[in-house]
């Protein structure tokens, strides 16, 4: 089987894995393909932001640039950096307008919107808010209407465990993606970001560099080899 570029990990498809029509309800729509696209990290810039809003607030406290960022949880880091950095960097983004006032990630508006034109498949956001609820899930609302249109509202899952959602493809910068199922349904595509990008990726692990990659030959051939 010829492998899309893409892969990192050699990873061999779909071919005896599982199979997401077990969870469809019906002949037609076992032919979709069901994507799942992350929010934070994959659509909206998440990093960035935090940074840019970080360095306003707390310029006397150290940070962390981009390129030297590590591990998936910011706030970990920082902890590591100085002890009582978690606390400052968690009260930039359960303030108010923090995630309405991420910018979109190179490219990233243009693909999701690209891809949920294509026939046969259903596009969704799949997020998950923090804990901390006074503004997060309603910007997270807000961002897609603003970025995406009312419509898209439809297309939106807000939830803690990403491994009940079912669907054939997950694209999420987060690298482990645990929860209350074992064996979620989908493949997970991990989209690169600045936390994840030395991770060595092993078959049958994905990768997907940027929207500004062939993101159509990974759905292609999840659809081929389902
Ligand atoms: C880095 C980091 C993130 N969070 C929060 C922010 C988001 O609500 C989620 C990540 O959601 P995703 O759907 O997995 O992209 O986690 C956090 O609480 N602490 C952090 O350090
Ligand atoms: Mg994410």
């Amino acid at each position: 089987m010829s492998l899309p570029k893409l892969l990192r990990g050699g990873g061999a498809l779909s071919a005896g894995l599982r199979n997401c029509r077990t969870c469809s309800s019906s002949a037609t729509s076992a032919r979709r393909l069901r994507v799942l696209v992350d929010m934070d990290g994959v659509l909206a810039d998440f990093e960035g932001g935090f940074l840019k809003k970080y360095r306003a607030l707390y310029p006397k406290e150290p940070y962390i640039d981009l390129e030297d960022r590590r591990g998936f949880w910011v706030s970990e880091q920082y902890e590591k950096l100085k002890p009582g950095l978690s606390e400052k960097a968690m009260s930039i983004w359960e303030a108010k307008n923090f995630f309405l006032d991420l910018d979109p990630i190179d490219g990233a508006v243009e693909a999701l919107k690209e891809m949920s034109r294509l026939p046969s498949t259903d596009v969704f956001i799949c997020t998950s808010p923090i804990k901390r609820y006074q503004f997060c899930p309603y910007e997270k609302y807000a961002w897609v209407e603003r970025h995406f249109g009312h419509e898209f509202l439809e297309q939106i899952i807000l939830t803690r465990d990403k491994t009940v959602v079912c669907a054939d493809l997950l694209i999420d910068d987060r690298p482990d993606i645990t929860g209350a199922e074992p064996n979620p349904r989908w493949e997970h595509i991990l989209f690169t970001a600045c936390h994840n990008r030395h991770l060595s990726m092993t078959p049958p692990d994905w990768r997907l560099p940027s929207w500004r990659e062939d993101w159509k030959e990974l759905l292609d051939s999840k659809r081929q080899h389902s």
